[in-house]
């Protein structure tokens, strides 16, 4: 039932209210995002705990900071075990390429398989007046692309960025590229503070590999008949 291409934000405060959600999705759900609003209050027991349900993690700290201090970041952060883990690729190649290299020899001493790297290039709640008012003369999207080459180039091993630009990534980074994406809304359901958003299976139809989804599923009356629902979509998209 559960489909790896999902992955549920847990973004609230308490490892309680972890354990409600988790047990409330209970086998629909394998993998969870940890994101700084969780993490900064409740620390790395909430890995603990969903490592114990054997459930996956992508730890979402996106870190932004000069190349050593991002790289050792990481180190510390990868001794928890979780299948992928980011930063900002506004922080530039020197940064990402430091971090990508420094983790693979980290995994190597410690002997465990690196977690996957990725970086966020454009945030999903960016649109084009945000974006101009900080001074950019390029679109968004052309600057997504930009990004994603430049990680790829780095030795990430793929990319968060908004499903409407994940066409254009698949094309310009090949096919052995993570592509996350938040941004997903199903049909009918509050955007938030989301802006370059899609739907489910759009996401899938435009060459995303993961999904990040929290709203949609935890503000729902009943979160797991949301979580089945936007399974189905995933299920029956388009290839
Ligand atoms: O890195 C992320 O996960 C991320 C990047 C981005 O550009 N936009 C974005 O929304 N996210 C995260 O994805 C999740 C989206 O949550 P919902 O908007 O509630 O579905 C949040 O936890 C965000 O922190």
């Amino acid at each position: 039932m559960a489909d790896n291409r999902l992955i549920v934000a847990l973004d609230v405060h308490t490892l309680d209210d972890v354990k409600k959600l988790v047990e409330e999705l209970g086998d629909a759900v394998s993998y969870y995002k940890i994101g700084m609003e969780l993490y900064y209050s409740a620390g790395p027991g909430v890995i603990d705990y969903l490592k114990e349900k054997n459930k996956n993690i992508f730890l979402d700290l996106k870190l932004h900071d000069i190349p050593n201090t991002v790289s050792e970041g990481l180190c510390s952060l990868m001794k928890h075990g979780v299948s992928i883990f980011n930063v900002h690729a506004s922080g530039g190649y020197t940064m990402m390429k430091t971090a990508a290299d420094k983790i693979r020899q980290e995994a190597e001493k410690l002997n465990i398989e690196p977690p996957k790297l990725i970086a966020v290039t454009v945030l999903t709640s960016m649109n084009e007046q945000d974006w101009k008012d900080m001074g950019n003369t390029d679109l968004i999207s052309d600057r997504v692309v930009r990004l994603a080459k430049l990680a790829k180039k780095a030795g990430m091993d793929g990319v968060v960025a908004s499903p409407q630009e994940a066409t254009m990534i698949r094309q310009a980074c090949g096919d052995d590229f993570l592509i996350v994406t938040p941004g997903v809304r199903p049909a009918g359901s509050d955007i938030n503070d989301q802006s370059r958003i899609a739907t489910p299976a759009a996401a899938l139809q435009n060459g995303a590999t993961h999904l990040v989804i929290g709203r949609p599923i935890r503000a729902a009356e009943n979160p797991r008949q949301a979580a089945l629902k936007i399974l189905e979509e995933m299920e029956n998209a388009v290839k």
